[in-house]
């Protein structure tokens, strides 16, 4: 009976019959699933008073009494008929059954029916698009199925970022939103006490306190929102997000409660669309969810066990993103039972490491792996290249994980990363002092000749630069730099990179310092994060370094590329499907390829390809000059990622989600 009073109350919510009134201006009295959940499981019991259902407006929909639901439906199609003859207010979006998906201003007959989220994101494209969109073009940049969109992330840029998935998270839902999709990232409000905070100063509190069942305690989070490039920019605040340090630790290494900080992520990014009136209404279950790393693992395992139970997102997919599988959040298996998840769930996550991995003789192995319980219950898994989703599959790339994912080879894809070519232009880029492009390279020579005299390299610009952008990271190798270097100063070049050094890494430091007074006139190695510097290394450089052990896609080959910078990279995952190796007998002996990619991951092969960039740039300038040209007109728009990642989206709703 209890139960059943749950399955009405859902019904009603879920029903197509909510008057769209209701839901745009009775937004107050939604009630999202945290606070039914935590009623439902009061003394073990399922618990929903029918008074609840009222008293709370119907839920989600703000409908008083479900009974009533056909003659208000009867009612509503016809006030609706006569809005949309009239260009009222609010008009529908359903899908083919009939279910509400969206809500949008109808404009009166004979205009363009674009809802304001898709105008503002048009905005953003310039002129000349929206001139063409009044004209009826619109289908040219509209996908055919629009999806409510939610992204789960640790970092979006520029309100946080340590890395590429700060960058992906910030340019792809823009690039969503303006084909028509109704976007949502959410992801937290990190404060450190830093100039980085201004970041947030535009996103206001909504005003929506929700509690969620995390670590024993009921945890009370706020949701910041700013509306931007037709995105909604949600930020999860709790006092675990406030602290120094960057987004995942500090000088004394990784919080130690980050699974904590991620697990509140994953309940509240839940909640969102069903409790937040963003722009006046709310994004509904109807959502596909789009899992960012382990951080937002736990998304697709509360769907399956927290609310399809109870028929809440039954209608949603969800997909998760593998941006780095050698991040799984694994942690000791007794911290199951703080993460809010029914107990009987524990196999989903359940993780033993091999023998060898484990620390002493009594220690079983046993540990919870949120990126592996993402494994298990997504509807479906992409990575970011197609390198790398069969990477993962294997032994030597899957990190314990490649037996699972290969047994949901069918549902994995790999599409290659966009880059944000309005933030990555030489023509324009306002953290470099001279622009250039295909057409005008000597800019490029002037930013060389800048930077040299900013770091107090002598001003030479015949000679090879060379650059590394990274974090200090055994995946980035350093390592394999640092072992090249005597070798390669005994060379006439120069050197500079720009390393994050995690904690506990002073050897780089110390090594970088030691390399700048022995090499004087040749290295430089710049230790911080800097967002302006790396676009000043990457426009000035000639070659870009990149001996990556693995890479799921990389994103500063791609950047190097549009900025007439060749790469010289390992062969391997994104870095093999995007630098073409250079081949200077193809194309009748004009050459092709826009790099150069070595193997195996040897100090030796890293030589060889650099010792054979570094010839090509001094003795064949009009052959540089060429790979510099291709590499400039690659395209690595988001457009076209966004495009296969529609597809994905297609083929996640075609098929009933995973686990129902
Ligand atoms: N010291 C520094 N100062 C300033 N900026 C710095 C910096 N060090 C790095 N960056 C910037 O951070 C980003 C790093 O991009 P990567 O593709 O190398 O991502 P990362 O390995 O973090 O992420 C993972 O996710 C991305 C996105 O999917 C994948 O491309 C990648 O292969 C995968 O490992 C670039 O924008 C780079 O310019």
């Amino acid at each position: 009976m209890e139960s059943l009073q749950v399955t009405r109350l859902m019904s009603c919510k879920l029903s197509a019959n909510i008057s769209h009134k209701a839901c745009s201006f009775r937004p107050s009295r939604q009630l999202g699933f945290s606070s039914l959940s935590r009623r439902s499981f009061q003394n073990g019991k399922l618990t929903v008073a029918r008074s609840d259902i009222t008293e709370n407006g119907g839920g989600f929909g703000g409908l008083d009494d479900s009974s009533n639901s056909n003659s208000i439906e009867e009612e509503d199609d016809e006030e609706e008929e006569e809005e949309e003859k009239n260009g009222l207010m609010l008009g529908l979006d359903r899908d083919d059954c009939g279910s509400v998906i969206a809500l949008q201003l109808i404009p009166p007959s004979g205009e363009v029916a674009i809802n304001s989220h898709q105008d503002e994101a048009a905005d953003t494209k310039g002129e000349d698009e929206g001139i063409e969109e009044e004209k009826g073009g619109e289908a040219e940049i509209q996908s055919r199925v629009t999806y409510n969109i939610v992204f789960v992330t640790a970092e979006a840029a520029p309100y946080s970022k340590t890395g590429g998935l700060g960058d992906v998270c910030s340019s792809l839902p823009g690039v969503l939103a303006g084909r028509g999709h109704r976007v949502m990232v959410v992801s937290p409000r990190y404060l450190n006490g830093t100039s980085a905070d201004k970041n947030f100063t535009g996103a206001y509190d909504v005003d929506r306190r929700i509690k969620v069942p995390c670590f024993g305690e009921e945890q009370e989070v706020a949701f910041f929102h700013e509306y931007k490039k037709g995105v909604d920019w949600v930020f999860v605040d709790h006092p675990s997000y406030h602290r120094p340090g960057n987004l995942y630790g500090d000088s004394h290494g990784a919080f130690g409660d980050n699974q904590f900080r991620f697990t509140l992520l994953c309940h509240a990014a839940c909640e969102a669309p069903l409790v937040l009136p963003l722009g006046g209404y709310t994004y509904g279950e109807k959502c596909l969810f789009l899992v960012n790393d382990w951080h937002a693992g736990l998304v697709p395992v509360l769907l399956a066990s927290k609310y399809r139970p109870f028929g809440i997102y039954k209608d949603a997919r969800s997909i998760l993103v593998i941006h780095n599988l050698a991040h799984q959040g694994v942690e000791p298996a007794a911290s199951f039972k703080n993460l809010g998840l029914p107990l009987e769930w524990y196999g989903a996550l359940e993780w033993v490491f091999p023998t060898w991995a484990r620390t002493h003789a009594l220690d079983t192995g046993e540990a919870v792996n949120i990126l592996k319980g993402a494994i298990v219950t997504a509807d479906r898994i992409l990575t970011v290249s197609k390198g790398y989703a069969w990477e993962i599959t294997t032994v030597e790339g899957g990190y314990g994980l490649n037996e699972l994912l290969s047994s949901r080879r069918i549902v994995l894809n790999g599409i290659v990363n966009g880059i944000d070519v309005t933030e990555w232009d030489p023509s324009s880029d306002e953290h470099i002092s001279f622009h250039y492009s295909a057409d005008d390279l000597s800019g490029k020579a002037r930013c060389k000749t800048a930077l040299q005299q900013e770091l107090g390299l002598p001003i030479r610009p015949e000679c090879p630069l060379i650059g590394f952008i990274g974090r200090l990271d055994y995946q980035k190798g350093i390592d394999l730099i640092r072992w090249a270097i005597p070798e390669l100063m005994e060379d006439n070049v120069q050197f500079v990179s720009e390393v994050m050094l995690g904690s506990g890494d002073p050897l780089y430091e110390d090594w970088m310092r030691a390399a700048e007074k022995t090499y004087r006139d040749k290295f430089r190695g710049w230790v911080g994060f800097n967002v302006p510097i790396s676009h000043r290394i990457t426009a000035s450089c000639d070659i870009l370094l990149m001996p990556s052990r693995f890479e799921p896609c990389g994103l500063n080959q791609l950047y190097a590329m549009r900025y007439g910078t060749v790469p010289v990279v390992h062969a391997t995952g994104g870095l093999r499907d995007t630098v073409e190796n250079f081949n200077p007998y193809a194309g009748d002996g004009s050459g092709e390829g826009t790099g150069w990619t070595f193997s195996p991951l040897t100090k030796e092969s890293m030589l060889e390809a650099l010792r054979t960039a570094i010839m090509t740039y001094r003795d064949h300038k009009s052959t540089w000059e060429a790979l510099m040209r291709r590499g400039m007109q690659r395209d690595f728009t988001w457009e076209t990622a966004a495009i296969h990642y529609e597809q994905v989206f297609e083929w996640a709703c075609i098929d009933p989600p995973y686990i129902t």
